[in-house]
């Protein structure tokens, strides 16, 4: 009896020392993961020790702070844009043109003084567009702010010298140049999760991931930036879901039925927090992946499986198709303005294969 309640009493306290000890390790793991999933969702750099990661984690307020000193003209809530859709129906904004005051926006997010990484791939032929890609970048993509431009390229000796604004710079990787171009296309997604994993967590707060064969002709600036931002494809912006480019088939991982999806997004720029970009391109490329495994190639590459994700994972922010049009569009009613366009190309000239 004596022995019985003697062994009742040691495991209850067994149990309970255990207890503590779970809660112990359970807060410490928990105050290190909430600490580097703000520090990697800021982008913060790599912390050298633990009380350093603590003051970089408090550092990174993202306070929606306006200058005492300026001062904006008094937003209308009778008023504003009335012939498009300016917000989705999960509230996250459309950006067009007259919904925003650019000087406000730079008064807000300047002092913020955050860094932006932008991918671009310039292999085989597509080398030629990057000039006027950069040079017309420089005028216009995200000014005044800490751009690093990561350029994959075959061809590192072609890139053209572009000069640099103030904080901004370009790192060139090499890469080797595949056969086709909806391989070069998709293999974008590794690429740029690798990048992120081994130098944008530690340097810049925003990816964005651009095609080259583009032209910027317009402010394209800090308005753009949020968690999860993509962007409405040009020539799908006026069309019903059942006529969207998504994959069909419910084999693929990518497979979007018939009555289902918000928007068609362009594969051409998508971007956002490095957390956020970083976990869209690690599943495409799972997907990616899985499909090609049963011999399977989504209807439009990556742009199918961006698609999925984007269905299921809502951006925070849509860019209307100001910032991304395509110059054989012309121009529409809707459109005041045109940031960036993919230029007229003659892809039977340029891509390595038909
Ligand atoms: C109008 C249209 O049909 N657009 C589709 C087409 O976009 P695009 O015609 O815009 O695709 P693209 O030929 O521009 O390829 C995408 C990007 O990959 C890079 N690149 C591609 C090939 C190459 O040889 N070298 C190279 O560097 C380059 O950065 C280029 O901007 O194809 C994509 C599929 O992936 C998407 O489905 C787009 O919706
Ligand atoms: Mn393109």
């Amino acid at each position: 009896m004596q022995l019985n309640s003697f062994l009742r009493i040691g495991t209850l306290v067994l149990c309970a020392l255990m207890a503590l000890l779970g809660i112990i390790i359970f807060g410490f793991y928990t105050s290190t993961l909430s600490c580097s999933i703000s520090l990697s969702a800021s982008g913060g750099r790599s912390p050298s020790s633990p009380i350093q990661e603590k003051a970089l984690c408090k550092n990174r307020s993202r306070q929606i702070a306006s200058p005492q000193g300026f001062s904006s003209k008094q937003p209308s809530i009778m008023g504003g844009r009335s012939d498009v859709v300016t917000v989705t129906p999960w509230l996250a904004p459309i950006v067009w043109e007259g919904t925003f005051d650019p000087l406000l926006i730079d008064a807000i997010y300047r002092p913020m003084n955050f860094s932006i990484a932008a991918t671009v791939f310039a292999v085989g032929k597509y080398i030629r567009f990057l000039k006027d890609f950069l040079e017309t970048a420089e005028e216009h993509f995200m000014v005044g702010f800490k751009v690093h431009y990561h350029i994959f390229t075959d061809q590192p000796d072609e890139v053209p010298q572009v000069s640099m604004g103030d904080g901004r710079n370009i790192s060139v990787h090499h890469i080797a140049k595949l056969n086709r171009w909806q391989d070069i296309s998709s293999s974008r997604m590794r690429i740029i999760q690798n990048l992120i994993e081994e130098q944008v967590h530690r340097e810049a707060d925003y990816i964005f991931c651009l095609d080259v064969d583009t032209k910027f002709h317009f402010r394209w600036g800090a308005e753009a930036l949020d968690q999860l931002v993509a962007q409405i494809h040009p020539w799908f912006y006026d069309m019903s879901r059942n006529q969207f480019t998504y994959e069909r088939r419910p084999i693929s991982t990518a497979y979007i039925p018939q009555d289902k999806g918000d928007f068609y997004y362009i594969g051409a720029m998508f971007g956002g927090m490095v957390e956020d970009v970083h976990r869209l391109v690690q599943t495409c490329c799972r997907n990616l992946e899985a499909d090609s495994a049963n011999g399977i190639e989504a209807a439009w590459q990556e742009e199918s499986h961006l698609n999925w994700y984007l269905l299921y994972n809502k951006p925070s922010k849509v860019l209307s198709p100001e910032y991304l049009w395509h110059d054989q569009r012309g121009r529409t009613e809707v459109m005041k303005v045109i940031r960036l366009s993919q230029i007229i190309k003659n892809n039977a000239e340029v891509r390595e294969n038909v």
